[in-house]
């Protein structure tokens, strides 16, 4: 990897789900050092943009570069590169959290994960819920667990899929503050989110999705431009918004 070497790097990246395209040749680069917002209204194409970025969906088209190495070839080395949060937290329900971390690690091939382990739970505010199991662990907790094993084997990329849906605000601080330190450590960050607020405080770049296409991409000032990136979003996606019925129903009386 040469020092400016884009951290992920996707180029035509599409997929049909029977006859419908979900993502549309798609293109996205993610600067090293940096956190990239991917944004869009439900449906968009995210989830399946960043499954496939990681691994968990086959594209049917397009090509994928991991710090300048081919993703779709080399599954094993993407696999190293890349810590993972996805959408919906399917964990071995039985387990606690810390157990689910151990049993992490080992998979990564991490010598002596108990340092590691051990901070991750005290920065995540995670003691409770590490010693419970995850059947039993709240939503935000679950996510919280999701994001340790994320980062357990010290990845290059992180590709984080709605990593503050359903966390508390004390939880989220710490979340930002975990971040904060891996980017600053020469990482990158990807994360999928509904949040203007949250890509204009916390992220560099942001590429707006819609109906599987790429239709804006570039730092967040450029695509927020004056009228700031909520209202931006709403003009790139607005033809979709809701329709208006009156709902008089609803009216007591
Ligand atoms: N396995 C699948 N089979 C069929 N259709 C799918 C599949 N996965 C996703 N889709 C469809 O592809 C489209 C994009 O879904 P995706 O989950 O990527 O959207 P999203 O932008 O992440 O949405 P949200 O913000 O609601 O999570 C949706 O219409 C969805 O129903």
């Amino acid at each position: 990897m040469t020092v400016n070497e884009a951290a992920l790097e996707i180029r035509g990246l599409t997929k049909t789900f029977g006859s419908y395209r979900a993502v549309d040749h798609v293109d996205l680069t993610v600067r090293p050092g940096t956190f990239h917002g991917i944004v869009g209204p439900n449906g968009a194409g995210k989830s399946t943009t960043i499954g496939m970025a990681v691994g968990l969906i086959t594209p049917d088209a397009g090509t994928i570069r991991l710090l300048g190495e081919d993703a779709l070839a080399d599954r094993a080395r993407a696999r190293a590169l890349t810590g993972v949060l996805p959408d919906g937290l399917d964990f071995p329900e039985r387990l606690t959290g810390a157990e689910l971390l151990h049993y992490c690690a080992g998979l990564r091939g991490v010598a002596s994960p108990g340092r590691r382990i051990a901070e991750l739970i005290e920065v995540l505010g995670l003691a409770k819920g590490a010693a419970t199991p995850l059947a039993d662990c709240s939503t935000g907790t679950r996510k919280k667990v999701g994001l340790a094993q994320a980062l357990l084997h010290a990845p290059r990329l992180l590709v984080l899929d709605e990593p503050f849906e359903a966390v508390d605000p004390v939880s989220a601080a710490a979340i930002r503050r975990v971040l904060r330190r891996f980017v600053a450590g020469g990482g990158s960050t990807v994360l999928s989110t509904h949040s203007m607020l949250l890509v204009e405080q916390m992220c560099d770049d942001v590429t707006v999705i819609h109906r599987g296409r790429v239709v804006a991409a570039g730092t967040v000032a450029e695509v927020a431009g004056e009228a700031g990136l909520e209202e931006r979003f709403v003009e790139l996606v607005g033809a979709d918004a809701p329709g208006s019925a009156d709902l008089d129903w609803l009216i007591a009386g």
